[in-house]
């Protein structure tokens, strides 16, 4: 619903600390309706990347800016317009929550805010957490006496009835179980698309990537090296890192057995 549509640019960023540069010189965009996977061992620096790109860290050198707007040190008068539009959802699915809010309140503020910028009409909890599977009797419940999967489902739901243009999530629905995991990416695939909001999911799980993104970018040694559709990155790997990706995972993405 909204009128324009962010569009986030990461240019040269580099970002470390204090040792080896982590990242060092990364550059990437992310449009409404992309579905983009930040592919990458553990440690390599995804969540690093997801920190600059959602603005809760500054890089060491280079910018990330949403339509020009700089994100980090966005000027005090555009930080709501950011954050109504680019919304991150960390790992572990507690950042920025009022544990003491129960599941109802928490998804109708998102919803109440989003309302008042003219991103959305609805007002549905019910169908939000809907899309991250947990019924409706969990909407009196208080944050803080979640388990860390219904913790992580409900950051997500919350993101998601912020209906921003772009959303950032960081090993999403980890500590979900995994024929769960898999429909619940479904359901939120399927939200994203239809609302076309940009996304960017930073896993090592391909099968996670696989069912949330249409494409992948591969972070190695502080750097995208490789991108693509999944299957064809995981069936043809340029990169030794994406190799020894491709080599640990199931045959079913294509990946050619090891030799
Ligand atoms: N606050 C910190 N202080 C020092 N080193 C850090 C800090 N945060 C991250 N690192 C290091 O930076 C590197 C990148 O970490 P980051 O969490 O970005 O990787 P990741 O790819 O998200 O890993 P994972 O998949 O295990 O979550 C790692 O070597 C990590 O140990």
């Amino acid at each position: 619903m909204s009128s324009t549509r962010a569009v986030l640019e990461a240019t040269d960023v580099w970002a470390g600390y204090g040792g080896p540069p982590v990242l060092a010189g990364v550059d990437l965009t992310l449009r409404p309706g992309d579905a983009v996977g930040l592919l990458g061992r553990s440690g390599v620096g995804k969540s690093t990347l997801v920190e600059i790109l959602g603005g809760g860290m500054r890089p060491a050198q280079g910018q990330v800016t949403l339509d020009g707007i700089p994100v980090g040190k966005t000027p005090m008068r555009r930080r709501k317009e950011v954050k109504a539009r680019l919304r991150t959802v960390h790992q572990n699915g507690l950042a920025g929550i009022d544990v003491q809010r129960t599941v109802e309140q928490t998804v109708q503020d998102a919803f109440t805010e989003a309302r008042k910028a003219g991103r959305t009409t609805s007002n549905d909890v019910e169908a939000a957490l809907a899309v991250v599977g947990m019924p409706i009797r969990f909407v009196t419940r208080r944050v803080g006496t979640l388990s860390g999967g219904e913790r992580q489902r409900v950051a997500i739901a919350r993101a998601l009835a912020a209906r921003p243009d772009l959303l950032l999530l960081d090993e999403p629905l980890t500590a979900v179980d995994p024929a769960m995991r898999e429909e619940i990416a479904g359901d939120i695939r399927d939200l994203v698309r239809a609302d076309g909001i940009g996304l960017l999911v930073a896993s090592h799980d391909v099968r996670l990537l696989d069912r949330l993104t249409s494409h992948v970018l591969v972070l190695a040694e502080g750097a995208i090296v490789e991108s693509g559709p999944l299957r064809d990155v995981l069936r043809d790997p340029q990169h030794p890192e994406t190799r020894a990706l491709a080599e640990a995972v199931p045959e079913a993405f294509g990946a050619r057995p090891t030799r």
